[in-house]
């Protein structure tokens, strides 16, 4: 058996790449559905109250942007769905306090306002389309609300866009078409320039660059690829090498832009960049307007360096009339049209409307941009230890006498799986979210766990122990301990002084195992009573009896003691609330030293 230490453990939580196929969602028991709060009217005794959180009432959708008719409707089945096209900033901000969802495409500005305006009903941001750079994520994370994309859907019409402005600007079909309307005939002007032999720098070696190179390809040019991530064999794969940005720029005779904009990305092609490009380069963006730099843009068309511009995307949509670049003659101009094919509106609509239901349903989507993503397999496999770390959360915080501020929590792995072959993300994200949930009205998710658990003070330090033996089970066991806090059941603090619950999966379900220094064994399926004793024999009948007259079904008893006829704990599981007189009643059995009442 090893032990690693916590920051080991941390770094052996490596992410994991997110290629989960479309259809892996898995619901995650209450992931936006109810939370647990102690009443303040029964002192040390922790009664619980479920508060709703608006799940009787259908969910309302704001779709700000059109979308495709199959999505509204798969919407529709589920949600009110309010179709507000063209709002200001002043109008999405008022309408947003009444809605669960948003979907956007690239014309919406999704800011911080919006966040805080929505009073933290604004559950799921849904993006029909890839590029996010509209959405504040870091304000979507901070108020916990999900941001899901549609990345697939209106890949193949980007690519085929990029190739039309491509092959276009080679050949003057927009300037020249122009000039025939304007009843001019003019040939010699718009002699155009040839692809085939040429090279093409794609700039972003992702879903829709990858596209485009394997159509230039097909045109019989010469591609070439920059992307620091992207991985050398699926660049082979299609026939194309992997530069580095400057060779990329300076070999190129058409550069075409398919990255994201992100900081390190934004005004990538500037006066410096132009400088090193071959002398009549034409570059096409599809990608986002922000990436170039338009002013230098035009100094580089008016001197020659660039010949020409195919440009889908500006830094302000629509650009001003009076847009230098967008009116210059070597320029050829689109409204981001790239998604915009009668086919990719329908998959986007489909993908995004799919992925936002989803999410309000509380299932985590394949496709979530600011959640931890971990794949299908992996998730499904995790399923019962997702439920376990809630509910060992949940436990725990609730075992906390009143006035004690839980502030340090150690969470132990046990697990016979090679430390890179387990992410905790996911499981830890629980674990937070049963901790902090019966003890506050903050509702926790996947997406603001490790925030909110920050912003609380709560220190969250996870440790592996490797097992010996098979690795069949992802784990076989996992602690949650709380230092530095008083027990409103003495018995719950272990031998080195914190709150310890233990437990493990079996046959798909979880189940408690440790208490403190006691062994337990009983199901995690609705709630639990745990009382310390004198071990003696009757004490099982006597808990068991009382509760039967109240009509409280008993799911499992399991008694964990230190050695015979010295102290038990005795772990109840049952399946209906008890009374306050119920409880009393257990408590005033003369043998019964402490007893909780522990709601899952
Ligand atoms: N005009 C339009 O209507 C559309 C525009 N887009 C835009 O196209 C772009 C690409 O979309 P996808 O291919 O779906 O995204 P993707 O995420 O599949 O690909 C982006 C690629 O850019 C790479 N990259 C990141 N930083 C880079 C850097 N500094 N230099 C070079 N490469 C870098 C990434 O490694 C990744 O491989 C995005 O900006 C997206 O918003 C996408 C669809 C439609
Ligand atoms: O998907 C993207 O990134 C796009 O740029 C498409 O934007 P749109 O949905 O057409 O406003």
């Amino acid at each position: 058996m090893a032990t690693l230490s916590s920051s080991q453990a941390l770094r052996a939580s490596s992410p994991r790449n997110p290629s989960l196929s479309l259809s892996s969602k898995i619901p995650l028991s209450s992931a936006f559905s109810v939370s647990l709060r102690p009443s303040r009217h029964h002192g040390a005794r922790p009664l619980l109250v479920v508060v709703a959180a608006g799940l009787d009432a259908k969910p309302t959708v704001l779709v700000a942007e059109k979308l495709g008719e199959a999505g509204l409707n798969l919407l529709k089945d589920y949600a009110n769905v309010d179709c507000s096209y063209n709002l200001s900033p002043e109008e999405l901000r008022t309408k947003i306090s009444l809605c669960d969802a948003l979907i956007v495409r690239s014309g919406t500005k999704v800011t911080r306002e919006v966040f805080e305006s929505s009073g933290g009903r604004l559950k799921v941001v849904g993006r029909a389309g890839v590029g996010i750079d509209n959405v504040d994520l870091a304000a979507a994370t901070e108020h916990g609300c999900l941001v899901v994309n549609a990345p697939t859907a209106n890949t193949v019409a980007a690519a085929e866009h990029g190739i039309a402005l491509l092959a276009a600007m080679a050949r003057n079909v927009a300037q020249a078409d122009a000039s025939v309307k304007a009843g001019k005939w003019q040939r010699n002007k718009y002699v155009g320039v040839s692809l085939v032999g040429k090279t093409l720098a794609v700039m972003g070696f992702g879903k829709v660059g990858s596209e485009v190179a394997r159509r230039a390809k097909g045109l019989g040019m010469h591609v070439i690829a920059h992307d620091p991530y992207a991985p050398a064999d699926r660049a082979r794969a299609i026939g194309v090498e992997l530069v580095s940005f400057d060779e990329a720029i300076a070999t190129a005779d058409f550069i075409s832009l398919h990255m994201p904009l992100t900081p390190a990305t934004s005004k990538i092609l500037n006066d410096e960049t132009f400088a090193k490009m071959k002398k009549g380069v034409r570059i096409v963006n599809v990608a986002r307007g922000g990436v170039i730099d338009e002013e230098a843009l035009v100094r580089a068309l008016d001197a020659g360096i660039v010949a020409q511009a195919a440009l889908d995307v500006f830094t302000e949509e629509p650009p001003p009339k009076d847009s230098k670049l967008v009116l210059h003659e070597n320029v050829t101009a689109t409204p981001h049209l790239g998604a915009s094919t009668m086919e990719a509106q329908e998959g986007v609509a489909i993908e995004i409307a799919e992925a936002v239901v989803g999410a309000l349903k509380g299932e985590l989507a394949s496709t979530a941009v600011n959640a931890p993503m971990v794949p299908a397999e992996v998730l499904t496999e995790l399923k019962p230890f997702v439920d376990l770390c809630e509910k060992l959360g949940r436990l725990a915080v609730q075992l906390v006498a009143g006035g004690s501020g839980v502030k340090s929590v150690k969470v132990t792995y046990a697990s016979a799986r090679a430390p890179d072959d387990l992410d905790t993300r996911l499981l830890r994200a629980m674990i937070t979210k049963g901790l902090i949930e019966p003890i506050s009205s903050v509702f926790v998710n996947l997406v603001n766990a490790d925030f909110t658990a920050k912003q609380r003070g709560i220190r969250i330090t996870e440790e592996r122990v490797i097992l010996d033996g098979s690795p069949e089970n992802p784990l076989e066991s996992i602690q949650v301990q709380i230092a530095n806090v008083e027990s409103k059941f003495a018995s719950a603090i272990s031998d080195s002084g914190e709150i310890k619950v233990e437990g493990c999966v079996k046959d798909w379900i979880p189940h408690l195992t440790k208490v403190g220094s006691f062994e337990v064994d009983v199901s995690l399926e609705g709630s639990i009573i745990l009382c310390r004793q004198v071990d003696q024999p009757g004490m099982i009948g006597k808990v068991g009896s009382i509760l039967g007259q109240e009509n409280v079904n008993v799911s499992f008893m399991s008694v964990g003691r230190i050695a015979p006829r010295k102290h038990a704990v005795m772990a109840i599981g049952v399946d209906d609330q008890p009374t306050k007189e119920t409880l009393k009643k257990i408590g005033g059995i003369p043998a019964i030293e402490e007893f909780v009442f522990l709601k899952l």
